[in-house]
């Protein structure tokens, strides 16, 4: 059972190699490989003095070595940390494990590692210096020698909540057919319409022969809802249906969603593993690397960027805006502005921006104006929020999860342009304005986020059988993890502005930053990233 990995591990481990070097002397790649290289001797050495000689040599050297290993492994120890992910037997101590069918499995017959090392942790940076601390780690995500559950007796279930994604059918359908294929779990039931589901509809038998074709549609084939989550109801009913593992699709305030539920069902002592896959089209999931559906949004928006530019070339002042997703982060928009070159000013949250003045926006559009004739902007839905709140005086409302509505930046925006150029440079300007948000979150994933669902599905399939529970997968530095879900909701993903990649959207761009150093120290950023954005 490998559930009690710690660093603890990692130090009974080097203990017991040190303390017997004799059985379990073995080079280990980071100790001094020169050393074992020394270790050879040409064949002619045969009396006896050279064998003794040599026999203390070896010992010396072996001495040498351990030493070089121990002052090592104690420093790799340093600071490693493993924030781990709970476990059934955490609160289920008797729980009985079985070996994994993946062992009997014709397509994993030849695979040279079937089975993820117990020891196997994936490492959350992975740029670091030689004296730095190891740094936190997380499980590596994967299937175990050992499961927790015997497959003709799991009952799993699947939901999806919140806004729709690219790719949420293709985890649905890898839930199913990972599942049935590589467990042969047969009793799989689809959740309908988000959390509410869980007590107000009836369930969806499904199998592979339902999902078979689910991924190539945009959408979620189970329906999904905002808002709806009791908790108690939901485990109520999770405990009526005899439901015993459950995998839930969505983004930060379904994944707050899925903690408590975990909460609830370690609370009541069953025997269910709760597993979370985290989904947002604006990728501002913390730790994992990107979110699915991510990279077919970029590629979508593209079409819409490429819209805009090619009506405002075929007019005179052309100014086109195209407004894309993002809440609170403008990944999407600014990773969809530097693959198309094709935009002038990409306006971001997290980088507020002023109308009027020297180095404002208008100011910019204007000279554009003049040098091109013709300009595009994009902008994420939650920019320029406080402004344009102050400016309509509108007060805020919440959906039914509870996130704030936001104003529609977009239309705002293009009057504000249209209003300054007519009437204050009684200039005309043709106004092509673009919102492509549903066209972009409705189309199926592209051929790289299925493959990455996929993954994501497979690894939440393979923790919850292991018995892992109150969990979320996703690549963390280029590798799949089981991370503890609060990990994933405590905050949200930002683009930094004192970072290189929105450096690369300004210098491809030209346009202003909006932001200055002192903006940012007296945001409170640390004075040493402004000296670094000086440089
Ligand atoms: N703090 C929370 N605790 C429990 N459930 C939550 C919490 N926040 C949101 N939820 C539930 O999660 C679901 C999806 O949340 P929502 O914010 O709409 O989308 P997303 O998961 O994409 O962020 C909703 O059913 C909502 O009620
Ligand atoms: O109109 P809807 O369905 O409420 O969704 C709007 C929101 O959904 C998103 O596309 C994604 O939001 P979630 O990740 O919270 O589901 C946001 O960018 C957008 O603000
Ligand atoms: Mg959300």
């Amino acid at each position: 059972m490998d559930i009690s990995l710690s660093s603890s591990l990692f130090e009974i481990s080097s203990s017991s190699f040190l303390s017997s070097p004799s059985t379990s002397f073995s080079p280990q790649p980071s100790l001094e490989p020169n050393a074992f290289k020394s270790l050879c001797f040409p064949p002619n050495l045969r009396s006896r003095s050279r064998i003794f000689l040599r026999k203390s040599l070896l010992s010396r050297q072996k001495l040498r070595v351990i030493k070089a290993a121990q002052s090592s492994k104690q420093a790799q120890n340093d600071g490693f940390v493993l924030e781990d992910v709970p476990h059934l037997t955490h609160f289920l101590p008797d729980l009985q494990s079985y070996p994994n069918p993946l062992q009997k499995s014709q397509a994993y017959a030849i695979v040279k590692n079937t089975f993820v090392s117990p020891e196997d942790v994936v490492a959350q940076n992975i740029v670091i210096q030689k004296d730095s601390p190891r740094g936190i780690h997380f499980r590596r995500a994967g299937p175990r020698e050992k499961v927790y559950f015997k497959p003709e007796e799991v009952r799993a279930c699947i939901v999806t909540c919140g806004g729709l994604c690219p790719g949420m059918n293709t985890v649905i359908r890898e839930i199913v057919c990972g599942l049935n294929y590589m467990y042969d779990v047969q009793d799989i039931l689809g959740i309908e319409e988000g959390y509410r589901g869980f007590y107000s509809k009836n369930t969806l038998k499904l199998s592979p022969k339902v999902v078979d074709d689910i991924h190539k549609r945009g959408g979620t084939f189970l329906r999904t809802s905002r808002g709806g989550h009791d908790t108690h109801k939901i485990v109520d009913n999770i405990q009526d249906r005899g439901i015993n593992q459950v995998y839930i699709i969505g983004g930060d305030g379904t994944q707050r969603g899925a903690a408590v539920i975990y909460e609830e069902v370690k609370k009541r002592g069953l025997q269910v593993s709760v597993a979370g896959i985290p989904k947002t089209i604006d990728n501002d999931i913390a730790v994992i690397d990107k979110s699915f559906g991510f990279d077919t949004a970029v590629e979508e928006a593209q079409r819409a960027i490429n819209a805009a530019h090619v009506e405002v070339l075929s007019v005179e002042n052309g100014v086109g805006i195209v407004k894309l997703m993002g809440r609170y982060s403008g990944f999407i928009a600014m990773h969809a502005t530097l693959a198309s070159r094709d935009v002038d000013c990409c306006l971001i949250p997290e980088s507020p921006f002023y109308l009027e003045g020297k180095g404002g926006l208008f100011n910019f559009i204007e000279e554009r104006l003049k040098e091109n004739g013709h300009l595009v902007i994009v902008i994420a839905e939650g920019a320029g929020q406080e402004y344009a709140t102050a400016d309509l005086n509108a007060s805020a409302d919440k959906d039914a999860s509870g996130n704030q509505l936001l104003l529609d930046v977009g239309p705002w925006l293009s009057q504000k342009i249209k209003d300054y150029f007519t009437k204050v440079k009684k200039m005309a300007v043709n106004m092509k304005y673009i919102d492509p948000t549903y066209m972009i979150r409705a189309i199926p994933s592209n051929a790289s986020d299925n493959i990455y669902c996929t993954l994501l599905a497979h690894s939440a399939v393979h923790g919850a059988m292991a018995g892992y529970t109150g969990f979320t997968v996703g690549p963390v530095s280029s590798r799949h993890a089981y991370i503890p879900i609060a990990r994933v909701t405590e905050r949200q993903n930002t683009v930094e502005l004192t970072g290189r990649m929105w450096a690369r959207v300004l210098s491809s761009t030209n346009q202003p930053s909006f932001v200055t150093p002192q903006d940012l120290i007296q945001d409170g950023v640390q004075k040493e990233t402004v000296k670094e954005i000086n440089k």
